[in-house]
């Protein structure tokens, strides 16, 4: 419509140049001045058709741009796909910047809503333009990022920095894009993880003019995966520890079984449900077990029913075992008990705590066994070295002293008597001198085994030294106590020996003494004794005579 207005306007123009060039030629004619007039005629008549034909251009021109710009907003609206149709036809009809200036603000508008950061650099890497949403990630507004002479060493973390500016020169020169991750840095140091995308833009001839990043906030997903990390190093540790601990466990369990297998005592762990939970070797050998036998898991009535047979006293050794098992003591005493081969051996038994729950809950117990067969044996040959002579197996002095102060201790508790006969052979050292030392042994070997018979089996008979012997009677009576000194001094008279083939015989003296008639205390009764027995050797040997009568 303006278009056909201006060529009115022009054709109006080339009339009006007309009219004023016949006004002037009548002024010529007027004046007498027609060649003047005529020239003046042709000027106006150019003129207008000068006049028309630059606005005819300038339609033209007007009409080319308008097209352009229609087809310019159409490609526009086709790269922003939000414009429609009836937009186009519209944006078309309508001319002038306005309408482009309109279309470029609405994309300004898309493009600065964008949630991610969107950014222009030029082919120097300076900053042309920057989506606003840079200061919700990083605190930082576009205008700040767009003044900074360095927007990579302002926008981006220095462990990032260099790796940002190869990557974004790598764009430019490979006309290429790059996706990587780098951490942006805002205002107090705030860091912001994100996932960018560098892309090369071109100018019209197609040459490489800048680059375009787009950025997508990954903190988030950066945060979790650092604490899944983190989480995976902490499992990582526990686990390094755990398999620690289990490799010195086994090392310590290999060590303890080494060492359990060595010693000489029998062990048996038993769980709170009395089944086998641990046995050692010398277990085994000590119940007469086969080495293959398999106990793991056994029941304790089973195991009873295995060693029953071995033992002297079985159901006295279950009682035990059950009152052991039953008691509230945690460690049992020392028992000891006898098998039917003649083996001694003790056990005891301890609660075994759970090393959890500090230690307060048992969760079975321990049986420890020890064959101290060889050990009694050994004591009892020590106990008789230290207790009796070792020619005649009697008991010595030391013991006879032991059993002086018992008895007397005794009697003097129950009011009873205790008799001692002193007891000294007569003619020992003619027997020595001439038959020799060795059948003077044989002299009191046999001496000691004939009296041996002759007194009771409460009576104790002692050697006390040389060829002298003792007899200590507990709840003695007189009448009793010479009765028996008179068979003892009958069955030493009716010994009889040969050496050499020739004959020799001997007598004793014997004194008696009671206590308390004669002496109230050990001391006191020996000299007692002792003094009758001299006095039988005075009154001619071979005879006892009794404290208190001489
Ligand atoms: N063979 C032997 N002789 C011993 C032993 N112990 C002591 N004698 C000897 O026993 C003798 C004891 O001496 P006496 O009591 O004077 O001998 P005895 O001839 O009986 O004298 P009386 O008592 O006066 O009759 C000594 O000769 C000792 O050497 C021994 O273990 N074996």
């Amino acid at each position: 419509m303006k278009n056909a207005s201006a060529l009115l306007i022009s054709v109006l123009a080339a009339l009006g140049a007309a009219l004023l060039a016949t006004l002037v030629l009548w002024l010529g004619v007027e004046n007498g001045r027609f060649a003047g007039g005529l020239a003046v005629l042709a000027v106006a008549a150019f003129a207008g058709l000068a006049t028309h034909c630059h606005l005819r251009r300038q339609w033209q021109r007007r009409n080319g741009e308008q097209s352009a710009l229609a087809e310019h907003v159409r490609r526009l609206g086709d790269g922003v796909g939000g414009v429609d149709e009836s937009a186009l036809q519209t944006a078309g009809a309508l001319s002038g910047l306005a309408t482009v200036t309109l279309e470029v603000r609405r994309l300004r508008e898309i493009a600065e809503g964008v949630h991610g950061v969107e950014a222009l650099f030029g082919s120097a890497l300076e900053l042309q333009w920057i989506s606003p949403s840079i200061h919700r990630l990083i605190g930082r507004t576009p205008q700040e990022c767009t003044r900074a002479a360095d927007p990579i060493a302002l926008l981006v973390h220095e462990s990032d920095r260099l790796y940002c500016r190869r990557m974004a020169r790598e764009v430019i020169e490979s006309n290429a894009g790059r996706d990587f991750e780098m951490r942006l840095l805002g205002d107090e140091g705030r860091v912001c993880w994100v996932a960018c995308h560098w892309r090369p833009q071109h100018d019209d001839d197609g040459q490489v003019c800048g680059v375009r990043m787009s950025a997508e906030d990954i903190q988030g997903r950066k945060e979790a995966e650092y604490k899944l990390l983190e989480t995976v190093a902490e499992l990582r540790r526990a686990q390094a520890l755990r398999e620690n601990y289990l490799s010195r466990s086994n090392d310590e369990r290999q060590r303890l079984a080494a060492l359990l297998n060595v010693i000489r005592l029998g062990i048996l762990f038993m769980d709170r449900e009395h089944r086998v939970t641990y046995y050692n070797r010398a277990m085994l050998d000590i119940w007469r077990m086969p080495a293959n036998e398999n106990l793991i898991g056994v029941r304790d009535v089973v195991l009873e029913h295995k060693v029953a047979t071995l033992l002297e006293a079985p159901e006295a050794y279950f009682a035990h075992i059950r009152e052991v098992v039953t008691s509230r003591g945690e460690v049992s005493e020392p028992h000891e008990f006898r098998l039917k081969d003649g083996r001694i051996l003790t056990d005891l038994s301890s609660v075994v705590s759970s090393a959890a729950a500090g230690g307060a809950r048992g969760i079975g117990r321990v049986w420890i066994y020890e064959d101290v067969t060889e050990q009694r044996q050994v004591a009892e040959k020590l106990v008789a070295l230290a207790e009796r002579d070792p020619l005649t197996n009697l008991f010595n002095r030391r013991r006879f002293h032991e059993e002086l102060e018992r008895l007397l201790a005794d009697a003097s508790r129950r009011g009873v008597r205790v008799g001692l006969l002193a007891i000294d052979l007569d003619g020992f050292k003619p027997i020595n001198d001439e038959f020799g030392h060795q059948a003077g042994d044989e002299v009191l070997v046999t001496l000691a085994r004939e009296v041996g018979g002759i007194i009771r089996r409460n009576e104790l008979f002692f050697r006390l030294g040389g060829d002298e012997f003792g007899v200590l009677v507990p709840d003695a009576e007189s009448t009793e106590l010479v009765g028996l000194a008179s068979r003892i001094v009958r069955g030493i008279e009716a010994l009889r020996f040969t050496f050499d083939g020739r004959p020799a015989r001997l007598t004793a003296s014997l004194g008696i003494a009671l206590y308390p008639d004669h002496a109230t205390n050990g001391e006191a009764l020996i000299a007692a004794a002792d003094h009758a027995m001299y006095r039988s050797k005075n009154e001619g040997r071979n005879r006892c005579s009794i404290a208190g009568e001489d």
